[in-house]
């Protein structure tokens, strides 16, 4: 992709209304735009990186066995009225009303609307387990949308629904979501850590909340330190098999945030080099809530006894949006955003230090095509700013690679390649570029 066809809003200055980090480098990187509050635009590139976000958070759902759909944002009040959320659910529920009166709402979140449509669709156990998904914005309106998209009202979200014959299948489904979240944040360069939580609005008695540590994150967390050195599961992970003893590890140490903190517990049982007292981010959240929608919405299933039953359902909400702060403020410095592969919009920014000379242009062109056909995303830069401005925009907008050609560099055969995250220089031959970008 050029830069000089591109939209890419960068700003010098930090809008004054951002007050985090991950606010001001979204903004100042021209990844968003508020078109209200706690409403985006995703500009090009930053709608870059929310599609890589999707795309692990999807390869990990369906390596766990979900299987993706796609409801509507606009929902029947009605439907909330059968699980008796609607006049709970209060004022951050957004209600609309259509041309013919109708009771509408945009959804918050889809328990309601899963179950009518499982209900529909499945009637016998022999379809169980199931875990269905989605990745589609919902609405929140929020009292105070603060730190961008971190508490947005509109916002991305994946939102996954199990349903089972009976509790304890409905906790290995519970387990299958949890270690898929443990693999799924670690992929996108985070440290999460699994916290047993609150359930709130959405309801039941099992709940864990995964939080990445960052300083300006808006949960306290206290946590036993093993935690952050806990190995996470390989992609041979056995959904199939006995998830006990590898969750068992994670919820054995110590980790609670603030609102089901145990101080004396906390004292008793970790050490005082092991304990970590901090604040972090709510990334995902996970809970199992039995037959809390099936019975009301009646989404029953034929037993193997020929009964009829509620089934058993958990959900499963990742901040798909939320996940582009979280992962700013766990990988920025103060040049500006520095991308984890697995999500960088781009994976190498070719930098042109002098548009027109036929040298190199001629080599940018060949390095451009050279990496496109080994599969590696290239932003150009063939604008004709200064060198200067050239590699700060680099530097804030956080790809992973730069690959500077210049006049000087070619009088001995040379390009420069930069590690953004190490800042490391190398000198090399092109093919020698090509070869360290394999
Ligand atoms: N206002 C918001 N802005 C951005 N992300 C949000 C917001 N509210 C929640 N999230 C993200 O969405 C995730 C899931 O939200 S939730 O309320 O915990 N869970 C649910 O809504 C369940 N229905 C999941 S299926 C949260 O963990 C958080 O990462």
């Amino acid at each position: 992709m050029r830069l000089s066809q591109y939209l890419l809003p960068t700003l010098k200055e930090n809008p004054a209304e951002a007050q985090i980090a991950s606010h001001r480098l979204m903004l100042r990187a021209g990844l968003i735009r508020q078109e209200a509050a706690g409403i985006y635009a995703w500009l090009p590139l930053g709608l870059r990186v929310l599609r890589n976000v999707e795309r692990v958070v999807r390869e990990e759902m369906d390596r766990a066995g979900a299987v993706e759909l796609l409801m509507p944002t606009l929902q029947l009040a009605e439907l909330w009225r059968e699980s008796g959320r609607y006049d709970a659910y209060g004022p951050e529920m957004l209600r609309i009303r259509d041309r013919h009166e109708r009771e509408l709402l945009y959804g918050p979140t889809n328990e309601e609307m899963v179950a009518e449509i499982f209900r529909a669709c499945v009637h016998s156990w022999r379809n169980l387990p199931m875990t269905l998904y989605q990745v589609q914005w919902k609405f929140r309106d929020e009292q105070r949308p603060r730190f961008g998209v971190m508490r947005g009202r509109e916002f991305l979200m994946k939102d996954a629904y199990s349903f089972d014959l009976d509790e304890a299948a409905a906790r290995r489904s519970y387990q299958r979501m949890f270690v898929a979240y443990l693999r799924m944040f670690a992929r996108m360069g985070l440290r999460a850590i699994p916290m047993r939580a609150e359930t709130g609005p959405i309801g039941g008695d099992l709940s864990h909340e995964f939080i990445v540590l960052a300083q300006t994150g808006e949960s306290a967390v206290y946590c036993d330190k093993a935690l952050l050195q806990l190995p996470v599961p390989g992609e041979d992970v056995d959904y199939a098999g006995d998830l006990s003893p590898l969750i068992a590890q994670w919820i054995a140490p110590y980790a609670a945030t603030g609102d089901v903190h145990d101080a004396a517990r906390f004292e008793r049982e970790v050490p005082d080099a092991q304990r970590v007292l901090a604040r972090g981010i709510e990334v995902g959240q996970i809970f199992y809530y039995g037959t809390k929608y099936s019975l009301p919405m009646k989404a029953h299933v034929t037993g193997p006894d020929g009964a009829e039953r509620p089934i058993h359902g958990g959900c499963y909400g990742v901040g798909v949006s939320r996940l582009l702060g979280a992962i700013i403020e766990a990988s920025h410095d103060e040049h500006g955003i520095v991308w984890p592969e697995a999500v960088a919009p781009y994976r190498v920014g070719l930098v042109n230090l002098k548009v027109g000379d036929a040298r190199t242009d001629a080599i940018c062109a060949m390095l451009k095509d050279q990496l496109a056909q080994a599969g590696t995303e290239v932003l150009y830069d063939d604008t004709d700013e200064r060198p200067g401005a050239k590699f700060a925009r680099m530097d804030l907008i956080g790809l992973p690679w730069q690959l500077i050609v210049g006049p000087r560099g070619l009088e001995t055969g040379t390009v420069e390649l930069k590690h953004r995250a190490s800042s490391e220089r190398r000198e090399l031959t092109a093919e020698a570029v090509l070869q360290a970008l394999a």
